[in-house]
């Protein structure tokens, strides 16, 4: 199967060479207005951190929709149990629709993701055994990862696996293949550098740890390419460089709905008091974490002056683009890698940043604007550097 280099995803979006940055960019084929939604996507895969998961942070196996009511995740996050949060009419949680697999008991938030879950690749990963098994191939395979990735987590070993069992399941391997080569795709070196930011610095003899424990987990014919030496550090490199981290959070979807409607101006300083608490009990793990491949979202470069956003309007796995400008048609569509903080932070700063963590030399309209800033960080930016 031909996977085509212009192609087109639906009447609002294409992906194409972009001359900005030699590889492909997603384009407008219609204008859109600020605050239009571009695109909404589901991912190809998703997983919720190893740490995160094992630290009681709880979603759905298959969407990493929130499974606690607001009032349990305040709870826990603060480890205060007497906290009493009004309105539950905000809580967007629905105990009712959650449901488990009887053979080894993660959960899901409905019957349809349960579902979606096991024909997609939960068929072939489920321990089949109640309460986990230590000493099942898999959880080998995400223990090893554990003691090799610790927080604060950028990837899991558990979304590898789901892609592994995905080609085990799946009967249109060929499509499923093209649609991981689209993804963006690297050097050798490029590759072992990705397999270094994520593993350290004995990445070498890790990824040959990993690699072992994926072929006793996942070895099969369908399977093979995958798990030679240089499969395997292309599928780390393509999940280090690709995934899409996903942040979700019982406690904000509640925070936002008591906003959005005004309901009760006197939350405000309710809501201040629980965020203090839960940063002095929990730091910056407020969130279910995870990371998720996206076939189009995947293809947005960045821009220090992006035109759209990505968010997760709906507390799950879909991401969702959207306009932070009027969008003329044709035109190309970037969004931001960077934090707002390093992205009011100079020229050197910015390219630095992306030199060391996204590997590519910045080529956008700003940074080209800016060429003749001299190329220095300033004191104040070393510090926030050194943060
Ligand atoms: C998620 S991919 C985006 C799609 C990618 N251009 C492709 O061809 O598939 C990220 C990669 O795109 C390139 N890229 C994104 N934004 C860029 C920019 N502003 N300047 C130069 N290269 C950029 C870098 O190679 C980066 O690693």
């Amino acid at each position: 199967m031909a996977c085509s280099k212009e192609t087109l995803i639906n009447h609002g979006v294409k992906i194409c060479p972009s001359p900005q940055t030699q590889g492909r960019g997603l384009f407008t084929t219609r204008s859109f207005k600020i605050g239009d939604t571009i695109i909404e996507e589901q991912p190809l895969f998703s997983c919720q951190f190893s740490w995160n998961y094992a630290y009681g942070y709880s979603a759905c196996d298959f969407c990493m929709r929130p499974l606690e009511t607001a009032e349990e995740n305040v709870r826990r996050l603060t480890a205060n149990a007497d906290i009493i949060l009004p309105h539950p009419e905000c809580d967007e949680t629905d105990k009712s629709s959650h449901i488990i697999c009887s053979q080894c008991a993660v959960t899901y938030c409905s019957i349809e993701c349960k579902d979606h879950a096991w024909n997609q690749y939960h068929k072939t990963l489920c321990c089949n055994m109640l309460g986990g098994n230590p000493n099942h191939p898999l959880e080998k395979l995400n223990e090893a990862w554990k003691k090799m990735h610790y927080p604060p987590e950028t990837s899991t070993i558990m979304l590898l696996a789901r892609i592994l069992a995905t080609f085990i399941q799946r009967i249109d391997r060929e499509e499923l293949k093209c649609q991981l080569m689209s993804l963006c795709h690297h050097t050798a070196n490029e590759e072992d550098t990705i397999a270094h930011k994520l593993l350290g610095s004995e990445f070498e003899s890790q990824l040959e740890l990993l690699r072992d424990l994926s072929i006793k987990a996942l070895g099969r014919p369908e399977t093979d390419e995958f798990l030679t030496p240089q499969g395997f550090r292309s599928l780390i490199a393509l999940i280090g460089r690709n995934g899409q981290g996903i942040g979700t959070s019982a406690f904000s979807v509640w925070v936002r709905k008591v906003s959005e409607n005004d309901i009760d101006p006197t939350t405000d300083s309710l809501i201040d008091t629980i965020y203090q608490e839960m940063e002095k009990e929990s730091g910056d793990f407020l969130n279910n974490e995870g990371s998720a491949l996206f076939a189009v979202q995947s293809a947005c470069n960045h821009s220090c002056e992006p035109n759209s956003i990505s968010s997760f309007p709906f507390s799950n796995h879909t991401v969702a683009l959207v306009a932070s400008k009027d969008l003329q048609e044709g035109e190309e569509i970037f969004i931001s890698y960077l934090d707002e903080c390093v992205l009011s932070r100079s020229r050197h700063s910015r390219r630095k940043f992306l030199e060391e963590n996204y590997l590519f030399h910045c080529n956008c309209s700003r940074c080209q604007l800016e060429v003749d800033e001299p190329d220095m960080t300033s004191d104040d930016e070393e510090s926030m550097e050194d943060d």
